[in-house]
């Protein structure tokens, strides 16, 4: 079952061998002063899986990757199969990340093959969906981008979907929270439209303070388009910073549930 909050980092390519292995101590370390790491995880590269899991083990986070292949187990050079990472106790895997359409070219179309692959060796993907531009209406963008994923997939699949507009991923700051708001609710509408078993969270130049923002703005709202968490890339670099974010999304969910 899914945690009922999210709160992850991907390291993208910042952290090296000893980074990572450091990151994840602190973390840990962190994690066991305050409760345990239920809902929290950090996606690395695959070379980093094992030091990443030695150092939060024990602590309840999960282990995560940025990336899968669409093939099975065989004869597919180079690539990192779904069962291999489900096998090495990886729990979540990226798919659709803007970073991987600009840099190395994938499509929608693999975009999906890639969540099937996951879900069908017991990964939960995380999705990243979001309009390419600050002008673009993000229904119809969220929309396709769902389709294109999630088609074909068991009843009970498990899926985390991360809203990233892409303008505001390695931007100054993250979008607006009313943006955000507005954006969460329509999203999560469309994917429970497609999956049973879902959590949605915000990304894109967020940190600590970034939850809160969003949830103050959300106050007295619809509790559905607060988000189930927040997803850091540079804003979760520094375990303190990390921390920080868990403590203050376990607080603003505490404080209006
Ligand atoms: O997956 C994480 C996001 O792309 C966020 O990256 P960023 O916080 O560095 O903008």
């Amino acid at each position: 079952m899914l945690p009922s909050t999210l709160v992850g980092c991907s390291t993208k390519g910042y952290l090296g061998l000893a980074e990572t292995r450091s990151w994840a101590e602190r973390v840990a370390s962190g994690l066991a002063a305050r409760g345990g790491g239920d809902g929290v995880y950090a996606c690395v590269p695959h070379p980093l899986v094992t030091v990443l899991s030695e150092g939060l083990a024990g602590t309840g986070a999960d282990v995560g990757v940025q990336d899968v292949s669409p093939h099975p187990k065989g004869p597919y050079t180079g690539e990192v199969s779904a069962e291999l990472l489900a096998e090495l106790g990886v729990r979540y895997v990226m798919v659709g990340h803007p970073e991987r359409v600009r840099h190395v070219g994938e499509t929608p179309e693999l975009f999906g093959r890639k969540v099937r692959a996951a879900v069908g060796h017991g990964l939960v993907p995380i999705l990243v969906v979001g309009e390419p531009e600050r002008s673009a209406e993000p229904e119809p963008v969220l929309r396709a981008q769902l389709d294109a994923a999630f088609g074909g997939l068991p009843d009970d699949a498990e899926v985390v979907v991360a809203y990233e507009p892409t303008w505001a991923i390695g931007a100054a700051e993250p979008a607006p929270a009313d943006h955000v708001l507005r954006t969460v609710g329509v999203l999560r509408t469309l994917v429970d439209e497609r999956v049973a078993r879902s959590r949605v969270l915000y990304g894109g130049s967020a940190g600590p303070g970034t939850f809160a923002a969003i949830a103050r703005a959300g106050a007295g709202g619809d509790l559905r388009d607060v988000p189930d968490g927040v997803f850091l890339g540079r804003g979760g670099l520094d375990p303190d910073a990390f921390l920080a974010t868990v403590a203050e999304v376990r607080a603003a969910v505490g404080a209006v549930v």
